[in-house]
This record gives C-alpha cells, sequence and structure tokens, in this order.
C-alpha cells in the first residue's frame, strides 16, 4: 500500500517558492579563500560565522539555499553540526534547502542516505538533496521513495558543469542513448502528470551551451533543472536560453562564490543576490 505525502510535494513547493521569491538558489559553499577574504579563519569558528551570515541575509528573500556539504565535512562533526544547524535555521526562516551531498550507492545504502537527508527528525533533514546515478539509476529508488514519502526532492547529476564529467555523461549505452539522456529520461517518467511539476530534478549546468541539444538530451523533464555554473565557472545569465531553450521556465539557476565574495556585509549580499536573482528571472521569462 503507498502511503501518502505527509506535506505538499518538494515540486510544488518550489515552484511557489520561485514564483514568490524569483528563480534563484545561492549555494553556501564556505571556502577556505572566502572564509580568508571574509576575515575569518580557517576553523570551526569561521566556518559558523561565515554561514550564518549568509542564512541570515538570504534565507528570508531567496527562494533556494544550497549548502556544499564538503566544506562542512571537512571539519569533521563539529563542522556537520554547523551544517545541521544552518539547515534548521534556514527553513525556519522561509527558505527551502538543497542539501549539495551528491550521494549515490547501492540501494541498501542509499536507502541510509535517503534516511539522513530526507526523514523527518533526521538532523539533517533538508527539502532535498543532490545524487549520483553512476551506481545505476535503480539504486537510487530508496531516496525517491522516502523522498515522495517526506513531501522532499531529489537532484539526480545529468549534464554536470564541469568538462570532466562529459566522458561519463556523454558516453553511449547499446540502445544509442547518452548516459545523459538515459538520467533525463528516467526523471521525465518518475515526473510524469505531476502539476505544477514533480520533485524529481535534474542537475544541469548553465555552462554547456548547445550541448544538450548535440546530445539528443531533452530537457524537459517536467520537474526542476538545478542549473550550477554561474559566475565563478563562467556562465552568465545570458547563457540559460541556449542552454535550456523551451525548458526555461523549469530552470533553477545556483550561484555560490558569485554572491559569497561580496560579504561579509548581510546588506551587500543581499544587493549581491538581488542583481543576480533580477538578471536570471530577465532569462528565464
Ligand atoms: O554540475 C555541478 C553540480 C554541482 N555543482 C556545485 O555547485 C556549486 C557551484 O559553486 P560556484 O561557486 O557557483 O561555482 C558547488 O557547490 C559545486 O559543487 C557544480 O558546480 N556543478
Amino acid at each position: 500500500m503507498s502511503r501518502a505525502p505527509a506535506r505538499e510535494p518538494f515540486g510544488a513547493r518550489l515552484r511557489a517558492a520561485m514564483d514568490a521569491r524569483g528563480p534563484l538558489c545561492v549555494g553556501i559553499d564556505p571556502h577556505p579563500s572566502l572564509l580568508a577574504s571574509w576575515g575569518l579563519a580557517d576553523d570551526v569558528g569561521g566556518l559558523e560565522t561565515f554561514t550564518r551570515t549568509v542564512v541570515e541575509a538570504l534565507a528570508d528573500r531567496v527562494a533556494v539555499l544550497k549548502p556544499q556539504s564538503a566544506f562542512f565535512e571537512r571539519f569533521g562533526s563539529r563542522g556537520v553540526a554547523v551544517l545541521e544547524r544552518a539547515v534548521a535555521e534556514a527553513r525556519g526562516a522561509g527558505a527551502l534547502v538543497i542539501t549539495d551531498a551528491k550521494r549515490g550507492d547501492i540501494g541498501s545504502t542509499m536507502a541510509a542516505y535517503a534516511a539522513a537527508y530526507l526523514e523527518k527528525g533526521s538532523p539533517l533533514f533538508s527539502d532535498a538533496v543532490t545524487v549520483s546515478p553512476y551506481l545505476g539509476l535503480g539504486a537510487l529508488r530508496p531516496a525517491l521513495e522516502t523522498a515522495r514519502d517526506n513531501g522532499c526532492g531529489v537532484f539526480v547529476l545529468a549534464l554536470t558543469s564541469n568538462p570532466e564529467g562529459a566522458e561519463v555523461q556523454h558516453a553511449r549505452g547499446e540502445d544509442g542513448r547518452a548516459v545523459a539522456a538515459a538520467v533525463l529520461e528516467q526523471l521525465r517518467a518518475e515526473n510524469a502528470g505531476a502539476e505544477p511539476f514533480g520533485s524529481f530534478g535534474a542537475v544541469v549546468g548553465a555552462t554547456l551551451g548547445d550541448v544538450p541539444e548535440r546530445l539528443g538530451a531533452p530537457l524537459a523533464i517536467n520537474g526542476p533543472l538545478l542549473a550550477p555554473g554561474i559566475g565563478a565557472q563562467g556562465a552568465a545569465a545570458e547563457d540559460l536560453p541556449r542552454v535550456f531553450g523551451t525548458a526555461a521556465s523549469h530552470v533553477l539557476p545556483s550561484v555560490s562564490r558569485g554572491v559569497l565574495r561580496h560579504g561579509p556585509g548581510v546588506e551587500a549580499l543581499r544587493a549581491a543576490a538581488a542583481t543576480q536573482a533580477e538578471e536570471l528571472a530577465r532569462f528565464l521569462s
């Protein structure tokens, strides 16, 4: 017997947040170089101050915050505790939180990752998590099911923003389809019939130019397309129409260093995020 989701699905909550606050996800990536430029020590105290400042500045105004787990994990359990507080505080202030952890494993272990990020009551409970499909799409099933049961979302790596991703993601299987096209097709099936769109998204880099079109990997999956790569990785708002075409209205652009470098002032962070959101919305409408 399938269980009813406990609350509104993630896809519906994300659509409402993007409509109300604009299509912008700001990444919380406390790089050592950013801690230094903010005048903070490269230790747990610096991490905590950096993270609190970003949450205070932006959680009540941007649609989504996306903490990058790696930068918290690097400080061990005390860093993860900072991440736990940030996720809870950002959600409490009204932002949706996608924890960027890129987890992926055999199904039975995937179930434990799903419990960590997508099960209510877990210390890292987030609105959505990023996952890697390279142990097979079927191995992600526990994450999709836990997400559905808890009104959460999952973002699957499809066409990543870094140039190295191509050797795996553009490879063709026996049926001639690119690996990325197979990932997108599976997500399309998971999101079929969902309104306003589904809770299962793809990660598609804003840096890709016409790659999706050339690969024959249609981006219309009736779900959100998380698009990192704007700013520090070289993509700009005006590149989005070329990459996403008619799927533009489903794009959630993600910017980390491009906003964070304006800190440590709260007002400067807010101004940078507002400018980005305005610019991105212009190219996505
Ligand atoms: O394809 C991908 C998937 C994830 N990321 C992550 O997004 C941010 C990008 O940071 P910027 O400072 O805006 O470049 C980072 O956490 C990556 O791990 C990505 O860049 N590309």
